[in-house]
């Protein structure tokens, strides 16, 4: 007898799916899993302000808003972390103590989701490149989190990208600076490079094209090559060439490694005040 395969990443959800908070960071995780073959019907948003893509989905079976709510199989929290203490209680009807509590909010301890929602809780991290299934997720469990459950959290994560998990949940912090909020740091570096394109003399829509294109690109090849990155830059740099004149200057005193290290510690920082 051949047994049938499934090789679909959502068979392990049996149950529902409450998403609260569908903004940019939940909006982008569920267009992954929409998009990697997740029911529809099994999932609920609770979203006060809902996008008008959010909206559209309730056409597709979505249920938002719901005026019911019972125990969920997932809860995934994806509300602003300044915002939890108070949108967290209204979670409660849609948790048992079987139900996984998965929160992606910055800073906020696994203790605090489980003293305002309770439930098995994952802390994950994840980013914005999700909603193309090229995200990046850091994942926590607390003790309670079965087996079952962490299958089911790999599941979501997966869909979405590459996932890895750890078991020192202090390392959120850096983990937040470095690729929850690295997305942003890449495109203020296409933002500024078109810039200095322009201050350079080219056309502004000219510079844009080119440093879109050449930032997308490289990230492009950094992920399809087994080079590491300093190769990579290397092969880009001809000895006494035009790169090395710009390396000299990103690699200087004050380049990007200060820089990015300042920045990096700066957000582990404001991830650490987010607990308080
Ligand atoms: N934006 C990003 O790149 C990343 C964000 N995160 C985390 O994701 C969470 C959301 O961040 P963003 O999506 O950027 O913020 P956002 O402001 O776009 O989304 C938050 C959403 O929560 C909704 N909301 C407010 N009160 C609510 C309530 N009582 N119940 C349900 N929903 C409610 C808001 O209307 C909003 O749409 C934060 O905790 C953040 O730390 C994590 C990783 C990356
Ligand atoms: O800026 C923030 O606080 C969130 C967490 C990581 C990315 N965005």
């Amino acid at each position: 007898m051949v047994t049938a395969v499934s090789n679909n990443p959502f068979q392990h959800l049996t149950g529902t799916l409450v998403l609260a908070g569908a903004g940019k960071m939940g909006g982008a995780m569920l267009t992954g899993w929409l998009a990697g073959g997740l029911d529809p019907a099994r999932v609920v948003v609770i979203e006060p302000m809902p996008s008008a893509e959010i909206t559209a989905l309730a056409a597709n079976g979505i249920r938002l808003n719901p005026s019911d709510a019972a125990p969920a199989e997932v809860v995934v929290v994806a509300v602003k972390p300044q915002m939890f203490r108070a949108a967290g209680p209204a979670l409660k009807p849609w948790v048992s103590e079987s139900t996984l509590v998965l929160s992606i909010m910055a800073g906020t301890p696994i203790m605090a989701l489980q003293e305002v929602v309770g439930g098995a809780v994952a802390r994950a991290m994840p980013n914005t490149p999700a909603a193309i299934g090229r995200g990046i997720t850091v994942a926590v469990p607390a003790g309670n989190v079965s087996a079952a459950q962490r299958a089911l959290t790999d599941a979501l994560l997966l869909a979405t990208g590459a996932v890895e998990w750890v078991d020192d949940e202090a390392l959120m912090d850096a983990v937040t600076a470095v690729s929850g909020s690295g997305p942003a740091y890449v495109f203020l570096l296409a933002e500024e490079l078109a810039r200095a394109g322009v201050a350079a003399g080219l056309p502004e829509a000219l510079a844009t094209r080119l440093a879109r294109d050449t930032v997308s690109g490289a990230g492009e090849l950094l992920h399809r090559s087994e080079l590491s990155s300093a190769t990579l830059r290397q092969n880009v740099t001809s000895p006494g060439g035009t790169t090395a004149a710009a390396l000299a200057v990103l690699m200087g005193a004050d380049g990007f490694q200060p820089l990015l290290e300042r920045a990096v510690a700066a957000a582990t920082a404001r991830s650490k005040e987010l607990a308080k």
